[in-house]
């Protein structure tokens, strides 16, 4: 190749599109796709219920109150309507205006008083609602991360379901209105039904024929929350990849491999192509909305004229005396406004119902896979740690990534794991932690089998720098002490700090260990890739747990910094299991025992000297690693 070739720009050739996700199996058929419309209002009911039952947890006194204002906006306007019907009687009735005005009086006074308490009840109720509201959205929140962090960790890798996640999230969005939906329908229920029962005793007939105006409303109103949901569940996935390459593409943490890298202008492609096809299906779905809407309409409004007509030939005719007819004509505004509520709350908690359903798929799942294992508790220190033909596959995957792997570990021993990429180190340290429950063979801890043993257990006692570990956005002190107690003082904390080779950092910080680690934050600050590992590192020796686990535990550091900790673990050895993962072959002398993995199988194994007399797969990469 010339040099002129290896500065030449390439073609420009369009951006392929992003990838389409299209499902199979149990996740790929929209729920509702074979609901009938009866059905889905039968829901309505069981959807109260549920939101009623959720609000009750949170915060029982406010559902009192609530309750109490729908009885009172119930009654309220009863009396309302039964006192203008008193007042019509004087008002259109003969004399001056003043006697007339007098006679209304005391009717007129009840009628101030009953519009008063109705929306005095309705103040209270949108006050008990906010009370509710909050702490509902928190509980629901918190219980969909709770599930998320409990489930088998495996189960991140099956097919569909961080998506269902997503989904669960818009049960949490549509959460922050379900109580005030909720409350709007029951209140338009009650105004509607004491309206009505007014409308009636004044003539039977408009009753039906109100309804008849209002129900296409509904009707419609059901059917497009089916149709947006539709579109919703259709978009799902893209939204999903959508969110995640969110984060991805806006994080500083990624920034300069953005910007240095040109990667701006693709991924600007990418999110605007994927946001288009989603409106894509979201647009497909408006000419069925118009058409729900104008035949709704049509239908609605075919009635109501058919309802204003009844009460214009029953005054006309005589039928019913003028005060009856005036008191009509302002029952059925109320009725149909409360009819009106009634079908459009009720069609947002029947929306609302299709998210919590979501939800509650979700959250029922999760459950579901939450660690099923015994009771078993660990006694004593972890003496021996036995990996017995242990198999593990991940779903979707052809092969296993871990396939017939049989290990001994002995208190005080130090195992080295290397192996080429993907030969299975990482997956293996997931079974030997108990992260992942092998398919078949099995992998005890002084002779229990994992599968029997409370997880918990096993975690308190196992220290792990995974090759890629988080970089919590929480102080340094946190960082360091995160899922273990913290005692009082700092001592412990700085000791760890001073194995990594970390203080001279710490103490450069603003605030030292109160320090938050996030750049992005105000106040906050950031750490350098090899600072970050010794964090990392500082946390899983902070555990002084039984099982250490250390996967590539310093690619990104310095020498000096490597040595330190390859040093302290050697010091704390004696105590605890340890395990190093590592494609630096050299560091693998410090181990008593060195595995070599290819493709899920160990292949050799023995002492570092004895790998490197052998002349296999260990020397040669070996031997690879020093040819520079
Ligand atoms: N979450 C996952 N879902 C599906 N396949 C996975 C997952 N994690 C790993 N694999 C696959 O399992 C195999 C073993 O992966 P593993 O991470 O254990 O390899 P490794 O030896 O640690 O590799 P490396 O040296 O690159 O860290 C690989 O083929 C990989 O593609």
């Amino acid at each position: 190749m010339t040099s002129t070739a290896v500065h030449e720009k390439p073609e420009a050739v369009p951006p392929p599109p992003p990838a389409e996700i299209t499902y199979t199996g149990r996740y790929s058929v929209n729920p509702l796709a074979e609901v009938s419309f009866r059905r889905m209002c039968a829901q309505i009911p069981a959807v109260l219920g549920r939101i009623g039952r959720l609000a009750w947890r949170t915060d029982r006194r406010a559902v009192q109150i609530l309750l109490g204002c729908q009885v009172v906006t119930g009654v309220a306007a009863a009396v309302l309507l039964t006192a203008t019907a008193r007042a019509m009687g004087p008002l259109l009735g003969a004399g001056p205006v003043a006697e007339r005005l007098h006679g209304a009086l005391p009717a007129l006074l009840v009628m101030a008083l009953a519009a008063a308490l109705g929306r005095g009840a309705g103040a209270v109720a949108t006050y008990a609602e906010r009370r509710i509201t909050p702490r509902l959205v928190t509980e629901t929140d918190s219980a969909l991360v709770e599930a998320v962090c409990r489930v088998e960790a495996a189960a991140y890798a099956e097919d569909g379901f961080v998506d269902r996640q997503e989904a669960a999230e818009m049960g949490v969005i549509r959460a922050q209105f379900m109580v005030a939906d909720a409350q709007r329908f029951s209140s338009a229920l009650i105004r509607m039904v004491t309206a009505a029962g007014v409308l009636s005793v004044l003539n039977v007939l408009m009753l039906p024929l109100l309804l008849l105006a209002v129900l296409p409303a509904g009707a419609g109103a059901v059917l497009t929350a089916r149709v947006d949901y539709e579109i919703h569940y259709a978009n799902i996935a893209d939204r999903n990849v959508r969110g995640m390459m969110r984060w991805w593409a806006t994080t500083s943490k990624y920034a300069d491999e953005v910007r240095a890298n040109s990667m701006t202008d693709y991924l600007v492609f990418w999110y605007r192509s994927l946001s288009d096809r989603c409106d894509r299906r979201t647009l497909a779905g408006t000419p069925r909305t118009l058409r729900i809407a104008l035949l709704s309409s049509l239908a609605g409004g075919v009635f109501l004229v058919a309802a204003w007509g009844a009460l214009g030939w029953l005054a006309v005719t005589g039928r019913v005396d003028l005060a009856v007819a005036a008191t009509a004509v302002i029952a059925v505004q109320t009725t149909l406004a409360a009819l009106s509520g009634v079908v459009v709350s009720g069609a947002a908690v029947f929306h609302t119902s299709l998210y919590l359903s979501d939800m509650q798929a979700f959250l029922d799942d999760a459950v579901a896979r939450a660690p099923r294992r015994g009771r078993a508790a660990l006694t004593g220190p972890a003496e021996e740690i036995r990996v017995e033909e242990v198999v593990y596959r991940y779903p979707g995957r052809s092969r296993p990534a871990v396939d017939g792997v049989s290990l001994t570990l002995r208190r005080g021993q130090i195992l080295a794991i290397v192996g080429a990429n993907g030969s299975g180190k990482s997956t293996l340290t997931r079974l030997l932690t108990g992260v992942y429950l092998p398919d078949r063979g099995r992998v005890t801890w002084n002779g229990t089998d994992l599968a029997d043993i409370d997880p918990g257990t096993v975690w308190a006692r196992t220290g792990l720098v995974p090759q890629i570990f988080a970089q919590w956005p929480l102080r340094v002190r946190e960082n360091v002490t995160l899922g273990q107690p913290r005692t009082h003082d700092d001592g412990p904390v700085w000791e760890a700090v001073d194995v990594a080779g970390l203080r001279e950092a710490v103490e450069e910080l603003p605030a030292g260990l109160d320090t938050l680690l996030a750049r992005d934050v105000f106040g906050g600050s950031e750490f350098s890739g090899g600072q970050w590992q010794r964090v990392a590192c500082a946390r899983a020796l902070y555990r002084r747990s039984e099982l250490l686990i250390l996967d590539e535990p310093t690619s990104q550091m310095d020498p000096r910094g490597e040595h330190r900790i390859f040093e302290r673990i050697k010091a704390v050895a004696a105590d605890r299991v340890t395990i190093v993962v590592t494609h630096r072959l050299e560091n693998t002398r410090l181990a008593d025992h060195v595995v070599v993995m290819e493709h899920g199988r160990v292949t050799e194994q023995g002492h570092y000297d004895d790998l490197v007399r052998a002349d296999g797969t260990f020397a040669e990469l070996l031997a690879l690693s020093q040819d520079r």
